[in-house]
């Protein structure tokens, strides 16, 4: 078995909770509020950004020049494809870019992408790798659930999601990531495979919590 293998069966019933989220059933059932989606993809916007940064470490970081090559590819993809379905979803809700770009991340934003950059900054390219596992895979497995719900792919506002993040392009991304991890945690000392478990839980939860924060439209108290 692969750690991923590992990963996924051992973490099942935390990895389901993240499928079964009102917000990611609302969004295959079409019955989603719209402010809801409208707060998401301001929040996921700035998320975004973080996130990218954690390819550009991951070049840093990487032991070859395919593999730098890789992440690089992974930075330009998620600024130029992923970020722009925000864009042209924000510009729908009458959003500038700049609007989108100076918005405040909301307690749960901060805390998701500080805790990654935090792991990835700090830790070994393996450590990065595991943050960032699960917004790939968890978000692929997601956009394949709810295409597969009949007339989901073709709904007026989610229908591009789900179509991004069910499309063999983003499906190749998360496969090569779920390789470079079972490549990095091969021959480790349980003691590091036990870390990178922690960090893979971590950054599982934490996609709940986005979900979650974004149902409720959940700001910094008053
Ligand atoms: C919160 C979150 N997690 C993951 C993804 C997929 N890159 C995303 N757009 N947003």
């Amino acid at each position: 078995m692969t750690f991923s293998e590992y990963l996924m069966e051992k973490l099942q019933p935390v990895w389901r909770k993240n499928h079964s989220h009102p917000f990611v059933r609302e969004m295959g059932s079409g019955e989603l509020e719209l402010a809801k989606f409208r707060f998401y993809m301001i929040q996921d916007y700035l998320y975004l950004i973080d996130y990218a940064k954690l390819f550009a470490l991951g070049a840093v970081k990487a032991g070859d020049l395919k593999t730098m090559g890789e992440f690089a590819g992974l930075l330009h993809s998620t600024m130029n494809e992923e970020m722009s379905l925000h864009r042209a979803y924000a510009a729908r809700f009458g959003i500038s870019e700049n609007e989108l770009e100076q918005a405040e991340p909301s307690p749960v934003t901060l805390a998701y992408t500080h805790y990654m950059l935090h792991a990835a900054q700090n830790g070994s390219l393996a450590e990065l790798v595991a943050a960032l596992l699960p917004c790939m895979w968890s978000y692929w497995e997601i956009g394949k659930e709810l295409a597969r719900i009949p007339g989901a792919a073709d709904h007026e506002y989610y229908g591009e999601w789900i179509r991004m993040y069910s499309s063999e392009e983003f499906g190749s991304l998360a496969k090569w990531c779920i390789g470079l991890l079972d490549q990095l945690a091969e021959g480790k000392p349980q003691r590091e495979l036990d870390r990178l478990e922690e960090i893979f839980l971590h950054t599982t939860q934490f996609e709940y919590l986005f979900w979650d924060m974004a149902y409720r439209e959940e700001l910094w108290p008053e």
